[in-house]
């Protein structure tokens, strides 16, 4: 069952087309990423699904009911983390907590065992006295977490959740994340980290507005077409320019390393030996690596839009 559709959802500010015709679904008990740098409509498709805000065309669906018609309803049926979570700094961890049960109007009648699950759950019932102020960036995240889930939601939309959070608070938070997908919780999250990415069931890749591919982790990677060769040489930052004016394919510099997405693995390579050597540069090593998702963002957009 689907569980958010979405339709040549598009949104402009102004001249600005901040999304431009999402088409997109998304399944019960799946974990969707949205995948994007900064400024990619990221945002503005979370505020557009949770019927925070009203697209300029096009439709959504979310359990079912549509984004602007019963966009009430939808508040009621789904978690949110915004970017900027409301946390109450002055209020304690359980306090907190129950402020957003009653913001959601929780019945009493089994509130306090819920409030309970969620603090162990987010490992938190240690600190439910602390101020949550006084809370580390990741145990932040997770109380906002806490909040988002106070009224049992079906779908849980969360904006860039771990951005800021150390790389063992961001594994312990994709722990919780697993564990509300084996209750079937549906859950939209986006995010700039790409090694985040490759956590989610499937991806949507989006640039500029403009959804660029959507499939698994593999599928997205497999889109990239011909053949990756990283170089290793001296002065790369030098040889990288000598390969872009060779027009050879996007090239890309991964600190010392250059990758070149070649049309053909063999006559790219004699390609970069011949450019370099020219210049005096000799390439130490050349081989062809599987591409990772920075390789489809950093230096393959154009490709794989056309494609
Ligand atoms: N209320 C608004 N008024 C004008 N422009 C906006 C508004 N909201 C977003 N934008 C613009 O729309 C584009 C997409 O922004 P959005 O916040 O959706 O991106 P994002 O992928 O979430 O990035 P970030 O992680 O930086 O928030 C940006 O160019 C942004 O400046």
């Amino acid at each position: 069952m689907e569980t958010v559709r979405t339709q040549a959802l598009t949104r402009r500010f102004g001249d600005l087309v901040a999304l431009d015709q999402l088409t997109l679904a998304v399944e019960e008990g799946e974990i969707f990423g949205l995948v994007g740098p900064d400024g990619a409509g990221k945002t503005t498709t979370m505020r557009l699904l949770t019927g925070i805000l009203e697209p300029t065309s096009g439709e959504a669906w979310v359990d079912g009911l549509h984004a602007v018609r019963d966009a009430e309803a939808i508040k009621d049926r789904i978690g949110y983390m915004a970017q900027r979570f409301g946390l109450y700094p002055d209020l304690t961890v359980q306090e907190n907590i129950d402020f957003y049960a009653d913001l959601y109007e929780v019945p009493k009648a089994g509130r306090n065992e819920r409030v309970e699950r969620l603090l162990a759950f987010s490992n938190l019932t240690p600190f439910r006295r602390r101020h949550a102020g006084n809370l580390s960036g990741g145990m932040k995240q997770k109380l906002g977490l806490a909040c988002a889930l106070i009224h049992t939601p079906r779908v849980l939309f969360l904006d860039e959740p771990t951005n800021g959070v150390d790389p063992v608070s961001r594994r312990d938070f994709w722990r919780i994340l697993y564990q509300l997908q084996q209750e079937r919780v549906t859950i939209f999250v986006s995010t700039a980290y790409l090694d985040e990415a490759e956590r989610c069931n499937r991806i949507g890749l989006l640039h500029q507005g403009r959804l660029l591919a959507c499939d698994t982790v593999e599928g997205v990677k497999g889109l990239l077409k011909g053949a990756l060769l990283e170089v290793r040489c001296e002065s790369p930052r030098r040889a990288a320019g000598i390969l872009r004016a060779a027009d050879l394919g996007s090239v890309a510099l991964f600190g010392d390393r250059i990758h070149v997405l070649a049309a053909d693995a063999d006559r790219g390579r004699t390609a970069v030996e011949a450019a370099l050597q020219a210049e005096g540069i000799p390439a130490l090593e050349i081989q062809v690596i599987e591409p990772t998702l920075e390789d489809i963002f950093t230096s393959a957009i154009p490709e794989v839009a056309l494609g």
